[in-house]
């Protein structure tokens, strides 16, 4: 696997690297010690996949919070996502900094999100299937999220929201929020 860094702190661009054959190819999605040599927690609990029918389809912008805070290893398996993340730790240099990636089934791209990102995408296609692998548990009560059109982060979306959840248009903004947010 090839791992590139991105412009945010600890989240990394993961490229297969295919051995190909007659057949087509083999690589590598996720391997311990390769992670390891990079720094990479890869105690992944959960496998999650998500379908999604329509072009324009947001989901996010999602974190646990602390002190369930997971890494994540996101795919596109079928279609073509922007995947955007935010780095919300505090004391982190990029805080509050984002960045967009085109994550289709043919570039096979992977992203490694790290704890105390905010995580979300949006389509491109329909029907697009999204897989990702988590190091936390799901914690229904820990879930919180970032308003996808919030001014403090200024993320350009490539397409009109077509369809999003009523939870993820109703997260607060960061300037109504009390406490950090991770
Ligand atoms: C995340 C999750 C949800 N669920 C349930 C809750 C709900 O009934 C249904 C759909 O959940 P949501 O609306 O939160 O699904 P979704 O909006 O797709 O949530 C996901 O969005 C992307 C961007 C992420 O980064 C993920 O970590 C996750 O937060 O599935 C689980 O049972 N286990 C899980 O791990």
């Amino acid at each position: 696997m090839k791992f590139t860094e991105t412009n945010l702190k600890d989240a990394y661009l993961v490229d297969l690297e295919p051995r190909g054959d007659e057949r087509g190819f083999f690589a590598r999605t996720m391997c311990c010690d390769e992670f390891d040599e990079v720094g990479l927690d890869s105690n992944f609990v959960q496998q999650n996949t998500s379908f999604s029918a329509q072009r324009g389809t947001l989901r996010g912008l999602h974190f646990q919070k602390q002190p369930h805070g997971e890494d994540k290893l996101v795919r596109c398996l079928k279609g073509a996502i922007v995947d955007v993340i935010v780095d919300i730790r505090k004391d982190s240099s990029t805080y509050l900094q984002h960045q967009m990636f085109e994550l289709t089934s043919s570039n096979r791209l992977q992203l490694y999100v790290p704890k105390g990102f905010a995580h979300s995408f949006m389509t491109l296609e329909d029907d697009v299937e999204v897989s990702y692998l988590v190091t936390a548990r799901y914690s229904p009560a820990s879930e919180d999220g970032l308003r996808f059109d919030d001014e403090e982060i200024g993320i350009k979306w490539p397409l009109p929201v077509t369809v999003m959840s009523d939870k993820d248009a109703n997260w607060p903004l960061i300037q109504a929020r009390s406490e950090p947010l991770y």
